[in-house]
């Protein structure tokens, strides 16, 4: 067993790790530890593990941190571990790990194997990124890519909600073109590609999502402004955001995501908290699924 610990994500991370392996120990395990140096560290550090023939790789750290493990553990065997240290944990949530790092070294001592299937976002220049919970197009990717990551480090979950008051009356709402499976499904001004129900945390945001089948749950934010925005944010912890007027929520296989107008401005887009490209973007299957240790 490897783990992949992220120095960088959530608070109090160092002593959490060291809490794990402390109960690790205790079940008989040393795993190998290596910390990455920086972003796509622990894809490089993923893959190597796997030629190495090493059967378990965790990912030590949040959503993105889990997300470059997985990219780098893809058409492989191994399975991915998660040791929950980061900021909003959202897949931990999604697949109802106990967050405590002794319960978290439980499970990767003897959890069962089961599945997730990430998504794959495509851009424009011909990158492309795995996600494992969601990638975000529109106002949250714009809150996002302006988040201070001292805030970040300070406030957790709080800081996004300062940034997003902050970014309330300068973002301009750019309407995004939306095709579902081949069809147009119309303009939105923000949209969320779902793997999984939650968001943000704990929070219901796509109610119909299963992480453990191909596919997405694509979120419309058909209405714009500063006031519809406000109101999501509130709707959001109270999981009343499904229920909104001009919120859709519609299956999908395969997303194209795209500026509804050449004059408009870049519109960004995040995947699972951390900022990517900018639209178009074109969102799949990738070829199988990932396993992952999961509670008994
Ligand atoms: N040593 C490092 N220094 C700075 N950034 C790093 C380092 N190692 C990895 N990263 C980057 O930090 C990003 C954010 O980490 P991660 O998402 O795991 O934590 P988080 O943002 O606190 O948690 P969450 O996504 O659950 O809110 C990762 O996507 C990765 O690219």
């Amino acid at each position: 067993m490897l783990i992949v610990f992220n120095p960088a994500a959530g608070a109090g991370r160092r002593r959490r790790l060291g809490r794990a392996l402390a109960a690790l120990g205790a079940l008989g395990l040393t795993p190998e530890v290596l910390e990455t140096a920086g972003p796509g560290d622990a894809i490089r550090i993923a893959a190597a593990a796997v030629r190495r023939g090493i059967g378990q790789v965790v990912a030590a750290g949040g959503d993105g941190t889990i997300a470059e493990v997985a990219a780098g553990l893809e058409g492989s065997a191994a399975a991915l571990g998660l040791l929950p240290l980061g900021t909003a944990n959202v897949l931990a949530w999604e697949l109802g790990l106990n967050l405590a790092p002794e319960a978290a070294a439980q499970v990767l001592a003897d959890g069962r194997a089961g599945v997730v299937w990430p998504g794959r976002a495509r851009f424009a220049d011909g990158s492309q990124r795995l996600f494992v919970q969601m990638l975000g197009a529109g106002f949250d990717a714009q809150v996002v890519a302006r988040l201070d990551l001292g805030l970040k480090r300070r406030l957790g979950r709080a800081a996004y909600v300062l940034q997003g008051l902050a970014e309330l009356p300068r973002y301009r709402f750019p309407p995004i073109a939306v095709t579902i499976d081949g069809q147009p499904a119309g303009l939105a001004a923000s949209v969320i590609v779902s793997k999984g129900r939650l968001y943000a945390g704990r929070h219901l945001l796509a109610p119909a999502a299963r992480p453990a089948e191909p596919g997405f749950q694509v979120v419309l934010f058909r209405r714009g402004g500063a006031g519809a925005a406000l109101l999501a944010g509130a709707a959001l912890p109270l999981g009343l955001v499904p229920r909104l007027p001009g919120v859709a929520c519609i299956a999908a296989r395969s997303v194209r995501l795209a500026p509804a107008s050449a004059a408009t401005d870049s519109i960004p887009t995040q995947a699972d908290g951390d900022p990517t490209g900018s639209l178009p973007v074109s969102v799949e299957d990738p070829a199988g699924p990932l396993r992952i240790l999961l509670p008994r």
